[in-house]
Order: C-alpha cells, then sequence, then structure tokens
C-alpha cells in the first residue's frame, strides 16, 4: 500500500494525540484516534477544535476508538500517550501491528525501550518542539516553537521520509533527521529545566525568557546535564541548549508545562525520565556529583506528586 494511503492511528488521546488528530485529518490523512490507557469504549466521533496562535481555530470530526477493537493494525501507529504507559502499550500491541512503523511523540530518555525490546521491526523517535495544552474537554491551545525532527531508532531513512510524508500537515510539522540522539538529549535536558522548575514556582513556561534568575537556575541544571551527556560520547554546547531553551521558553509564554498540568490534575508525571533518568545514568558513570541539583530537583517533583496525588 502506498504511504499516503495508509491509516494513521494515534495512540494516546491526549493534548498531543487530540491536536495532531486534528491537523492530519484536516490535510486529508485517514486517522484514528486510540485511547492509550482505556479499552472497550464504544467507537465513536469526537468534534475537537484546536485553538492556533494566528486566532484560527482548525477543527475535525475525530474517530475515536479503543486498541482492544483491533486484531490487527496496518498502517502507521504514532505513539501520544504518556512514557511510562509505553510497557503495557507494546505488550498490547505485540504481533497485532506486522511491518507497521512505530513512530514515538514523546518526551524523554529511553522512551523506546519497551518497542525496542518487543522486536517491534520499524521504530522512530520523534522530539517534540511544540505545546499543547486543554483550554476545555475538546479544546486545545497548541503553539509550535520550531519544526520537530524524527530520526531511526529501527529502520531506515528511506521509510522515514516516507512517513513523515504521511504525516505532513500545516500546523505539527516533522523532518527527518539523521542523527537524533544530540536532539533527544538537548530536548530531554531542556525538558528537566522546564519540568522541574516551572512546576515548582507554579508558573508558565515564560519564565525563563521573562526573569534572568530563573534564566540562572537554568543554567545550572543545563551544565550538569551536558556533563552526562558528553560522558555518553553526546557532546553539546551549552550556549545552544539555553538558546533554545529561551526559544521555547518565548514561543510557549502562557502555556504550562505537561508535568506542571499533569500535578495539577493529580496525574502521574514523567519526572524519572527526564531528571531523574539523568542523574541514574551519571550515577552508573560513577559521576553522581555532576547532577546534585537536577536530581534535586526531580526529588521535589517527585514529592510534590507524593503530596498532591491521591493516596
Ligand atoms: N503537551 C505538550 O505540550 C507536550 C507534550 N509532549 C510529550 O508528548 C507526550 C504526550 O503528552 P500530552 O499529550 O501532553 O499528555 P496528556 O496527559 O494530555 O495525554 C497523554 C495520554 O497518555 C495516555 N496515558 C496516560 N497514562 C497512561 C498509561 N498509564 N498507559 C497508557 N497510556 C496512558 C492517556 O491516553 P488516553 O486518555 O487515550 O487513555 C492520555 O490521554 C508526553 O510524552 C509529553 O511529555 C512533548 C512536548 C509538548
Ligand atoms: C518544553 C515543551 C513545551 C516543548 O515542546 C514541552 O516539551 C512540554 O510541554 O512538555
Amino acid at each position: 500500500m502506498q504511504n499516503s494511503k495508509k491509516t494513521i492511528y494515534i495512540i494516546g488521546a491526549g493534548a498531543i494525540g487530540k491536536a495532531l488528530a486534528v491537523f492530519l485529518t484536516q490535510a486529508g490523512k485517514k486517522v484514528v484516534l486510540l485511547r492509550g490507557h482505556v479499552h472497550g469504549i464504544t467507537a465513536h466521533v469526537e468534534h475537537i477544535e484546536v485553538e492556533l496562535r494566528d486566532g484560527q481555530t482548525a477543527e475535525a470530526d475525530i474517530a475515536v476508538s479503543s486498541m482492544d477493537h483491533y486484531p490487527h493494525l496496518d498502517g502507521i501507529l504514532v505513539i501520544t500517550t504518556k512514557s511510562y504507559g509505553n510497557p503495557q502499550i507494546a505488550s498490547f500491541l505485540k504481533g497485532k501491528t506486522g511491518n507497521s512503523p512505530v513512530v514515538l511523540l514523546q518526551n524523554g530518555l529511553n522512551v523506546e525501550a519497551a518497542f525496542t525490546s518487543n522486536a517491534f521491526p520499524e521504530i522512530y523517535r520523534c522530539v517534540l518542539f511544540a505545546s499543547s495544552q486543554y483550554t476545555a474537554e475538546l479544546r486545545l491551545r497548541f503553539m509550535p516553537a520550531s519544526v520537530s525532527p524524527i530520526g531511526v531508532v529501527k529502520g531506515s531513512l528511506e521509510n522515514l521520509a516516507a512517513i513523515i510524508e504521511t504525516l505532513d500537515n500545516r500546523q505539527l510539522v516533522f523532518k527527518v533527521e539523521e542523527t537524533i540522539q544530540p536532539i533527544i538529549w538537548t530536548k530531554a535536558i531542556i525538558n528537566s529545566v522546564f519540568n522541574s522548575i516551572c512546576p515548582l514556582l507554579e508558573t508558565d513556561n515564560g519564565i525563563f525568557y521573562r526573569n534572568q534568575d530563573a534564566q540562572s537556575i537554568a543554567r545550572t541544571i543545563i551544565d550538569e546535564c551536558i556533563g552526562v551527556a558528553a560522558n555518553e560520547g553526546i557532546l553539546l554546547d551549552a550556549d545552544q541548549v539555553v538558546k533554545q531553551l529561551l526559544l521555547i521558553s518565548k514561543t510557549s509564554e502562557g502555556q504550562l508545562i505537561s508535568t506542571y498540568q499533569d500535578l495539577l490534575h493529580k496525574r502521574k508525571t514523567e519526572i524519572e525520565t527526564l531528571n531523574i533518568t539523568i542523574a541514574a545514568i551519571a550515577d552508573q558513570q560513577h559521576k553522581k556529583e555532576l547532577t546534585r541539583n537536577t536530581l534535586l530537583l526531580g526529588k521535589l517533583i517527585q514529592l510534590k506528586s507524593a503530596i498532591t496525588m491521591p493516596a
């Protein structure tokens, strides 16, 4: 089947999954939105609206269902769930997806592990440079910062180019990235800053762009984390990482980082794949002292989460 005719199964009906479903439907693609952690729902249509930066609204009717309705999924699988759901999703989908490629649109380090260890034939990793937030149950506000690169975890650049053509839309723009690991690390470091500091200060993403003191704490975390990345053979420039952080801060001013949204809604956060994982990697490198502040911020988020979550 030609890639452009393939069904795109978006798994995870959250802020990113719903916005992408609208953009792809508007671009004329065949889209099914599948719930990430809910099974047995009645297939139905939802009218979803997305507020865009220019004051326009993108909207579409989206077919919503759950994975258990599909004994076989043949198409492109785009995973937009929270990454801690990956082990359950990978084991549920194992053996049901044939040669369908899996594209992960998630934050964090090593989030693809559940799919690689379950031998999915093609796995691609997207680093999202966009922000999406609910403003009502079926309404979102979407703000792109820049193009979102996708790289190969397992597969080929040729197949990736065809996948990106299928995912082509005007709002959430993707590009092929030959060397994705430095970008995955850069974004994980940026998220380790945003996803800890913003919820602790109970403020929006614009804080680093607005406030010099917040920016200087961000720099401390970035310096720590790029030391860990360097020990893994990933060489990053701290000034460049700060520049990207400030661009995201400016372009998503007013938006709340996903971890802050999770805490407000008493949901589990993804901090384990950010500060906590980077600190664990430093520990494996016998360089625990490198991530003292990064780990402390991660632990404060874990504590805030434990205090706010219902027992
Ligand atoms: N929102 C944003 O601005 C950005 C988000 N990201 C990343 O994109 C990914 C999706 O984020 P976002 O859409 O904001 O998240 P949301 O919390 O809005 O939605 C995530 C979806 O994950 C699913 N989910 C939650 N818990 C589990 C679980 N235990 N098992 C399986 N699935 C689960 C749910 O799917 P369902 O309801 O269908 O069951 C939920 O709707 C995350 O990795 C996030 O870090 C990256 C950049 C920006
Ligand atoms: C930093 C940001 C806004 C960039 O996409 C993000 O990753 C998030 O909201 O989770």
